[in-house]
């Protein structure tokens, strides 16, 4: 892949390889994701794209392999500055309400300039449901708060693990409208899809996984 000359790729993997109980998932997979653009990892069920947004969020670790962030060796700390994850566990309270959510969760993470929990809401289409519980909300609905958090978050790359999922096609124009967004001001992100999805209108590159029993077909 083609790195942006001079301007190191906001995350990139080298090398990097997971098996469990030695059964290979990925890899070794080299891979990187540039301030303004999207890296689409497709790949069928169970394919690992789900382990790799894990791995490279520090959730779990790789067999093999590098993982820089912004140039440097992912630390901790770097993951905790750089990376705001949504994943398939919204990472939501559900006995609190949706503005008590995002407020409680801008205390953890920090909060992106000019952005406030209030009008993230109303981007996502959750306006009306500030005092409404979590554990009220429907799937879709959740997957619009956990975006609002995303959304709030000050770090540059967005590992989106489905985030299309659960959404109606108003949800997944949003979805690829904040994407759009992010990476015009200068993020970048790593999007899981199936692939059934429009992909976001934006500069994008795509990485296949396999599925353990594809490569075995493929062979
Ligand atoms: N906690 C776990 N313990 C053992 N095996 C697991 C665990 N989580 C995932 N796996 C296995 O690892 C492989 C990759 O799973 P992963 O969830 O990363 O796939 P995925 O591409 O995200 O799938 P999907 O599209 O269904 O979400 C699968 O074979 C799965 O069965």
């Amino acid at each position: 892949m083609i790195e942006t000359a001079n301007i190191p790729p906001l995350l990139k993997a080298r090398g990097l390889r997971f098996s469990r109980n030695d059964d290979p998932v990925f890899g070794p997979l080299d891979l990187h994701v540039d301030a303004g653009e999207a890296l689409l990892v497709q790949g069928s069920n169970g394919a690992g794209k789900t382990t790799l947004l894990r791995v490279l969020a520090g959730l779990l670790r790789p067999d093999e392999g590098q993982i820089e962030i912004d140039a440097r060796p992912a630390s901790s700390t770097d993951r905790s500055r750089y990376i705001a994850y949504l994943s398939h566990l919204t990472a939501l309270k559900q006995d609190l309400g949706t503005l008590e959510n995002l407020h409680f969760l801008c205390g953890l993470q920090g909060r992106r300039a000019r952005q406030m929990p209030g009008n993230a809401l109303a981007i996502v289409g959750l306006a009306g449901y500030e005092d409404t519980l979590v554990r009220q909300l429907s799937a879709g609905q959740k997957k619009r708060l956990s975006l609002a958090r995303i959304w709030l978050s000050p770090a540059p790359i967005w590992l989106l693990d489905e985030p299309y999922a659960n959404l109606d096609l108003e949800g997944i124009n949003l979805v690829n409208r904040m994407i759009s967004a992010h990476l015009r001001s200068g993020g970048g992100a790593l999007v899981t899809t199936h692939g059934a999805y429009a992909a976001p209108p934006v500069r994008n590159r795509t990485l296949t996984l396999r599925s353990a029993a594809e490569q075995e077909d493929a062979a």
